[in-house]
């Protein structure tokens, strides 16, 4: 995505919208670039960038995590210690995310110290069960509330949105 772009639907959002720019093992001066341009609230690192690389930006982070075995996400969790959060995803060998493909959730370790973020294949069907499983901070979408390639649904959206709720409120 372009900076203007992203200026574009920033432009757009209603007040009090948190603002995630999302990159994967990025050159520094194109995180400079976009942070200088666009007011970005959170940065979400989804490669294998180091803590001090996400650091050096002096913004709040969440640092994605491909999770294939525990270990993953505890040396993750112990190395990226300024992370406001770990973003869980599934491992592909293709791609750095956006799969739409879960992962196994019992691979998430307990009290980690750290909110997760838990991704990964979720949609309106399976985010119910994923919060109760895993007990996350927060859920992140992609491919799951899309209804063509790249094409976010907005119906889709509203029920996997209503469906994190009801499972975060205890409804049944
Ligand atoms: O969505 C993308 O195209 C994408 C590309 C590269 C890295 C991450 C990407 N999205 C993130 O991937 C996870 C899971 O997505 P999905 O729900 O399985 O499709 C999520 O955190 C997205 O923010």
């Amino acid at each position: 995505m372009s900076i203007a772009s992203a200026k574009q639907i920033v432009a757009a959002l209603p007040p009090l919208t948190t603002v995630v720019a999302l990159f994967v093992d990025p050159e520094p001066a194109w995180v400079k670039s976009v942070c200088d341009a666009v007011p970005v609230s959170l940065l979400q690192f989804h490669g294998s960038e180091p803590a001090d690389f996400c650091e050096a930006f002096r913004r709040p982070y969440m640092k994605a995590v491909r999770v294939s075995v525990s270990e993953d996400v505890l040396i993750q969790a112990a190395t990226h210690t300024l992370a406001r959060g770990l973003l869980l995803d599934s491992a592909d060998e293709q791609l750095a995310g956006g799969t739409g493909k879960t992962f196994d959730w019992s691979l998430v370790p307990r009290d980690l110290g750290a909110p997760i973020v838990l991704a990964g294949g979720l949609n309106a069907d399976n985010v119910a069960e994923a919060v109760r499983v895993v007990e996350p901070a927060a859920v992140d979408v992609s491919t799951g509330v899309e209804s063509a390639p790249g094409i976010k649904d907005p119906v889709k959206m509203a029920s996997f949105i209503n469906a994190a709720r009801a499972a975060a409120r205890g409804d049944s």
